[in-house]
């Protein structure tokens, strides 16, 4: 499984990690930087349903989320060149950790706790797997949740840096990367 022929310049990059942390925004950025296409997987399972995460979790289950954003996955990790934000659930499953890892970059964005925790109520309304539960519950599934993300290519550090910041760290290894390897 991968693709061997192609060249590390031209691979997909993905961006892992928990809820909030800002795939889809410095994933969206760094698209922009790189002159790359930008694919939010969440914003395509919406797109299709014509509904939010929230709405699709109510009326379809969980279930079908999860098996709907394996086969997007799966289609667009295979194409060349795009930046791809998968949803904080998607590295649960073994076959997208395995799509991801064997087709493009996978990078890993890290953020403490402490800082994840000032963030919540910019995402708690759009989170279906965040609503109804404590902050306690919240905490035990954000640390449950950080093994699945061990399985990446490259961390990236997020802890009192903004969004550009970021992007622009991600855009200086990839070009250090493309430099060495290619
Ligand atoms: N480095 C950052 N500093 C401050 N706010 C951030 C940062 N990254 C993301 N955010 C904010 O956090 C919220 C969640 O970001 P989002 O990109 O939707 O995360 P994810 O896709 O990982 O769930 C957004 O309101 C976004 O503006
Ligand atoms: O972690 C999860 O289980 C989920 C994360 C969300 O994406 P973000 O990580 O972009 O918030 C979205 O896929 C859905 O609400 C489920
Ligand atoms: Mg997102």
């Amino acid at each position: 499984m991968g693709n061997d022929n192609m060249s590390l310049k031209e691979k997909s990059i993905v961006f892992i990690g928990f809820m909030g942390v800002g795939k889809t925004t410095i994933g969206s950025l760094v698209a922009k930087k790189l002159y790359r296409d930008f694919i939010d997987i969440d914003q395509e399972i919406e797109k299709e349903y014509g509904m939010p995460a929230t709405e699709i979790f109510k009326t379809f289950g969980e279930k079908v989320f999860r098996e709907k954003e394996k086969n997007i996955i799966d289609f667009y990790s295979k194409q060349k060149l795009k930046i791809i934000s998968v949803g904080g659930g998607a590295f649960l499953q073994e076959e997208i950790q395995k799509i991801c890892l064997s087709n493009c970059i996978v990078f890993f964005l890290d953020l403490s706790w402490e800082s994840w925790k000032e963030r919540i109520n910019l995402i708690i309304d759009s989170r279906p797997v965040l609503q109804g539960k404590s902050l306690d519950e919240i905490k035990e599934l954000f640390y449950t949740r950080q093994q699945y993300y061990t399985n990446h290519h490259s961390k990236v550090e997020t802890d009192n840096l903004d969004i550009e910041s970021v992007a622009n760290n991600i855009v200086d290894a990839l070009k250090t990367a493309w430099e060495l390897y290619d």
